[in-house]
């Protein structure tokens, strides 16, 4: 019976980190810091959480909290306090909230009922109001000994006495006995009491060390607005706070508190520059005596809360940046980090996200200013205000099988739609066009094929905006439209299908919208959401219509540039001409390119000295969508280089300089590419969800199997998706869609042909052959989930055999034992095995020889061993003790 129970214990018991970080919607990694930081034992997301550790765990975050909303409840105060309300007029209606909101309790309360919520003080927190400073110096000693009240909420303090009093109950609680020690208390340190403050305390004579505290004292009730004057100075302040305070770091309260005393030409005026330069914090309360009368009409010069208004995040920074941006505790922001579930450091770096929600949190506005990542500017993404966007034209590439048209459909679709006003434009072949149709731009990409456009996705471009799937009416479907397709499909491009040589007779428009559902393009008409359009390109059929859908796909999807701003572009070709040196085929994607503007393509950079069109027509300038032949340049770039404009050549030169090095150690360095073999970690490390899997095989019914058994794979959550898969050899073309997609190449009964390998080398794809389908699966599998198997291993290390029962009152069933082979430890996990049945499996709770405990038992010695919650044990039973060993990969 007790079995049940026990042994739903032991799956308890068995709890992993990874599932209990599950749990809290957290990663393992993040609980593994955690237990590591509790000293906890753990190796990695597999170890096992026993309850205790549980408990341990959410201790943390228990701590973790009530040490964030007693924060929150102290700067809450300082806000309020800093306001620019003199205390004395302060609605009292704040005070309760505050003590609500400080949970934590103060060392020692004083007085009745008054005192003092404001453990604040207490701790090092400190004194973000005037008040808790003040109030600590002047505390009379025998307020001290009281006891913290429960709760300190002022509510009970009267009405006037609100302003000046909050203070005083924090401090309040310090009695004599304590105070000296607690010096370190900020604020709570000073001022006087409120309530009872105001009058008696201040005359109780300070203890002989409080000497200088008690002139300080007197500053404090000056400050204080309703508070008599003589009561704060009479009571002096220990000379331990006294010393505390000129050890305590300078900080904005005191050079607060400097002022005032300054103003007042008060002969303590050394004695606060003293506490300045000794980083006193805050009290100056300590003034001088005579200062407290001026000081009492005063509105209070609050501590001030030196939490910027807003701050300028210029890209992602270290948790210590964030923390000095905000003028926080960079241990402050570590645990607000905690609390929204990431694990960081001082030294590491932190998202937006997190640096938008930790200032949100302190209601700091966060002013993201991103600098252009100037050496890699290409990874920056820009975002503009949408007052600043302009509606652009699509750009379009045509991919499809060889000879299905695609030439003859770009052609035939510059020749028909010449813009109006450039009629007669000398055609220039630079990479790419602008038709006009309805008064709307369209920019066609000039080179026709997959190959190209995937070439750049490598590279980095994504240029495209929508593709062309050309399919000839009286062929079909062939590999090469089945790869355009996938490769739109993995760059994440709309697709509108043109049905091309309608003219021919033998041409069967159905047939092909019939082949093309199979790869998930269902026409509009069929109940699907793809675009098919007849053409004839030869005969110069429905090209209009063609336009005119692109020009729809193109308003759903809404595309938009802002024009003013320095240019970013593609490189979409380059060469060196004769003539004119190296020109550059570039695409504007944001910005306005102007002649003169210095840039880098590239590892090259340059100044525009000639701009022309795709007509042949000199331009000044071109915005967003225009294609354009470049001069200017001093090297060649290469297609999908990126491009973007500098304030200066200089500059330009050195960006330049600085990517062809970083280009050159990148290229000498480690692979970036998603392997078989390092796949775990990208699993890991979150960075893949999806396993993207390019397939090649012999026959097509060997790459169907293979696409069938491997789309079933899913483990923890991990998919493998097949991008393409084909019949054939592995083409150069595969291993750049690999290359772009961060994919790996399955080759079943074939292999890669020339011109690939070369590829695979430099793209470095992970391209694996095999000629077994069950391998091909298993290594897949092992990739995903090997990593993910126990990396511990059960290893039994001893076995005992029980000769004695003793049942002992509060410890339960002993088990006398003798070794019988190898050792038991006190750490190890043990089973009880009776009759060759396991009836039970847990920890050891206690191994002792004698009656002294021991961490382990040899071989031929005899020990006492209790069992972890069991204690149904009987003579005969045998103790299995084991050990969980980690196992190497
Ligand atoms: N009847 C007819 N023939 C066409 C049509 N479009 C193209 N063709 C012919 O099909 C052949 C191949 O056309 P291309 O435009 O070169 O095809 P492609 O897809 O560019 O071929 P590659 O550049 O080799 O990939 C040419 O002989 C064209 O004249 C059409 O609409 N009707």
């Amino acid at each position: 019976m007790n079995n049940k129970a026990d042994s739903k214990d032991n799956n308890k018991d068995k709890l992993r980190v990874y599932e209990y970080a599950k749990s809290l919607n957290m990663s393992s990694k993040e609980i593994i810091t955690i237990l590591k930081r509790l000293n906890l034992p753990v190796n990695n997301h597999m170890s096992v959480m026993e309850n205790e550790m549980v408990h341990k765990v959410e201790g943390f975050f228990r701590d973790i909290k009530s040490n964030a909303a007693a924060k929150r409840a102290q700067e809450t105060t300082s806000v309020s306090v800093s306001s620019a309300q003199p205390i004395a007029t302060r609605p009292q209606s704040q005070q309760p909230q505050q003590h609500e909101r400080k949970p934590q309790a103060q060392p020692q309360t004083t007085n009745n009922n008054l005192s003092q919520d404001r453990q604040g003080p207490m701790n090092s927190i400190n004194t973000k109001t005037q008040t808790n400073q003040q109030q600590s110096e002047q505390r009379p000693a025998q307020q001290s000994s009281t006891n913290r009240p429960a709760q300190q909420s002022s509510n009970n303090r009267p009405a006037q006495q609100s302003s000046s009093n909050r203070p005083a109950q924090s401090n309040t609680a310090r009695p004599g006995q304590g105070q000296g020690g607690q010096g370190n208390r900020p604020s709570g340190s000073n001022a006087s009491r409120p309530g009872q403050g105001q009058g008696g305390q201040n005359n109780r004579p300070a203890p002989s060390g409080q000497n200088r505290s008690s002139q300080g004292g007197q500053g404090n009730t000056n400050n204080r607005p309703g508070a008599p004057r003589q009561d704060a100075g009479s009571r002096p302040a220990p000379q331990g706070q006294n010393r505390a305070f000129e050890s305590r770091p300078a900080q904005g309260q005191a050079r607060a508190n400097d002022d005032q005393a300054n103003r007042k030409g008060k002969p303590n005026q050394k004695r606060f520059d003293d506490a300045k330069v000794s980083g006193y914090k805050g009290n100056n309360n300590r003034g001088p005596k005579g200062r407290g009368g001026k000081f009492q009409q005063q509105p209070p010069r609050e501590k001030i809360d030196n939490t910027p208004k807003k701050i300028i995040v210029r890209g992602t920074m270290t948790v210590g940046d964030l923390a000095k941006l905000l003028h926080k505790d960079a241990s402050e922001v570590i645990k607000k980090l905690i609390f929204l579930g990431v694990m960081a450091t001082i030294n590491q770096e932190i998202d937006m996200d997190a640096i938008h929600l930790i200032a949100s949190d302190y209601g700091v506005e966060v002013e993201v200013k991103i600098p252009v990542e100037e050496d890699s500017f290409e990874t920056v993404e820009e975002t503009d205000e949408d007052e600043n966007l302009v509606a652009r034209p699509p750009v379009v590439t045509i991919m499809g099988h060889v000879d299905h048209g695609k030439t003859t459909l770009l052609d035939a679709i510059r020749k028909t739609n010449v813009t109006g006003g450039e009629a007669g434009g000398i055609t220039q072949h630079i990479g790419a066009y602008q038709v006009e149709i309805n008064h709307k731009k369209i920019t066609f990409l000039d080179t026709p094929g997959h190959e190209a456009f995937t070439l750049m996705r490598a590279r980095g471009a994504q240029v495209t905006d929508i593709t062309i799937i050309v399919v000839a009416a009286d062929d079909g479907i062939m590999p090469q439209t089945v790869e355009a397709i996938n490769h739109a499909k993995a760059a994440g491009v709309p697709i509108i299908v043109a049905v091309n040589k309608i003219d021919k007779p033998e041409a069967n428009v159905d047939k092909i919208k019939q082949e093309m559902t199979e790869y998930e393009l269902v026409p509009e008409e069929w109940g699907g959401d793809t675009i098919f359009v007849e053409v004839s390109a030869k005969q110069r059929i429905g090209l209009e219509g063609l336009l005119e859908m692109i020009l729809l796909v193109a308003e759903v999807n809404d595309y938009k540039a802002n024009p003013n701003k320095r240019a970013r572009a593609t490189v979409i070709e380059a060469e060196l001409d004769k003539g004119k040196g190296p020109v550059a085929r570039i695409l504007v994607q944001h910005g306005t390119l102007k002649i003169g503007d210095a840039f880098v393509a590239g590892n090259c950079f340059g100044r525009v000295r000639a701009m022309v069109n795709d007509k042949g027509r000199r331009l000044k300038e071109a915005g967003p969508s225009t294609p354009i032949e470049i001069t200017g340049l001093t090297e060649v770039p290469q297609a999908g280089d990126p491009f973007m404009v500098f304030e200066d050549e200089r500059k330009a030169r050195a960006i330049a300089d600085r990517r062809s090095i970083k280009q050159r150690q990148s290229e000498m360095g480690a692979n970036t590419r998603v392997t078989l073999d390092d796949l775990y970690s990208h699993i890991k490390d979150g960075e893949i969800k999806d396993l993207n899997v390019i397939i090649k095989s012999d026959v097509q019914g060997s790459a169907e199997a293979l696409k069938g058994s491997l789309a079933k794979i899913d483990i923890e959550g991990v998919r493998v998706k097949i991008i393409h898969s084909g019949v054939g050899a592995i083409t150069e073309s595969d291993i750049i869609l690999a290359s772009a997609s961060n994919a790996i190449v399955i080759g079943f009964n074939v292999r890669p042909d020339p011109q690939a390998e070369a590829t695979i080398a430099q793209e470095k794809v992970d391209v694996r052959m095999h000629r077994i389908i069950y391998n091909v699966i298993d290594e897949i599998e092992q990739a995903m989930k090997g990593m993910l198997d126990p990396i511990f291993k059960e290893v039994v290390i001893g076995h005992a055999e029980v000769r004695n029962v003793f049942k002992v009152t509060k410890v339960g069933a002993i088990a006398g034992c003798m070794i019988t082979s190898g050792k038991i430890t006190r750490s190890a996990e043990a089973r009880l095995i009776r009759g060759g049945i396991v009836v039970y499996t847990g920890k050891i709770d206690s191994l002792k020889r004698f009656k002294d405990d021991a961490k382990e038992v040899a071989q031929g010695y005899e020990c006492g061993i209790t069992l972890d919650r069991y204690n149904d044990v009987r003579e005969g039973d045998t103790i299995e003790a084991f050990v969980m060993e980690s196992v190497e990969r």
